[in-house]
């Protein structure tokens, strides 16, 4: 049984890496794919680019063994549509694997204004991690009635077309506060990997225009 974690990783952080990892675990899943999006269908533009945001997954997905990155999305044109990505996935895999889509339970709130959303169950299991701030018990109520999961065995059952909620460590770290944070000059150290942050660092990504202009001018 195969996961993905789809997401805009700007940047990817401890909220994503270990919801995944208790999932994959609980699961017995034989691979983790993340895949960053291209182009986010529902939101601003990410702050940093396509390339630095993959960068600083490959840094993180090399920490534990079985994670993967999948760049479909970031070789595809247009919005990066999750339909898009599962129809190639169910190409490469067949009809009989079962295949689970993991979201954060604030994405899986907004399911029903996704592009070809009913489509979805067609095509993947959907695993929701529960996320600090983010309950949504009409999605849930709404959802769960005929599609629930009792376990994880029911996924294996089926390759697609079960929604099953988890109970993950909660931690209550976001990307934006991470690029707030660093922005106001501040540290977002243990909230995210470390080689993610030295990569930022590095990078000078996130910084406030004020502070770019400081930045280019001890480089010069
Ligand atoms: N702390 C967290 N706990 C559980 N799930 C999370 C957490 N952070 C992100 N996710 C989930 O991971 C996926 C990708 O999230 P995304 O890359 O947008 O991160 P984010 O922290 O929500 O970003 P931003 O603050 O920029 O909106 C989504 O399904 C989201 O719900
Ligand atoms: O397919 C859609 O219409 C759609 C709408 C919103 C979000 N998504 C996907 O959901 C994942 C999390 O999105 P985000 O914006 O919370 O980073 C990411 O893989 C997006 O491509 C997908």
């Amino acid at each position: 049984m195969i996961g993905i974690l789809g997401g805009t990783f700007d940047p990817i952080h401890f909220g994503h890496l270990r919801p995944a990892l208790e999932i994959q675990e609980c699961l017995d899943l034989d691979e983790l794919r993340f895949i960053p999006c291209g182009l986010p269908p529902h939101r601003r533009r990410p702050q940093a680019d396509m390339s630095h945001r993959l960068a600083m997954v490959e840094q993180a997905v090399a920490l534990h063994p079985g994670f993967s990155v999948d760049r479909r999305e970031l070789e595809r044109d247009g919005p990066s549509y999750s339909v898009d990505t599962l129809e190639s996935l169910r190409r490469e895999l067949g009809p009989h694997v079962p295949l689970c889509l993991l979201l954060g339970m604030d994405a899986f709130a907004g399911l029903s204004s996704w592009h070809r959303w009913q489509d979805l169950f067609g095509l993947a299991h959907i695993v929701v991690a529960h996320r600090p701030g983010s309950d949504a018990p009409r999605a849930r109520e709404a959802w769960a009635a005929s599609r629930q999961a009792a376990s994880p065995a029911d996924l294996r059952a089926a390759p697609a077309g079960r929604i099953l909620f988890m109970p993950v460590t909660q931690l209550d770290i976001s990307a934006t506060a991470i690029r707030d944070l660093v922005a106001r000059g501040r540290s977002p150290r243990f909230l995210l990997p470390e080689p993610v942050l030295t990569y930022i660092q590095r990078h000078g990504l996130y910084l406030s225009t004020l502070s770019q202009r400081d930045a280019c001018r001890q480089n010069n």
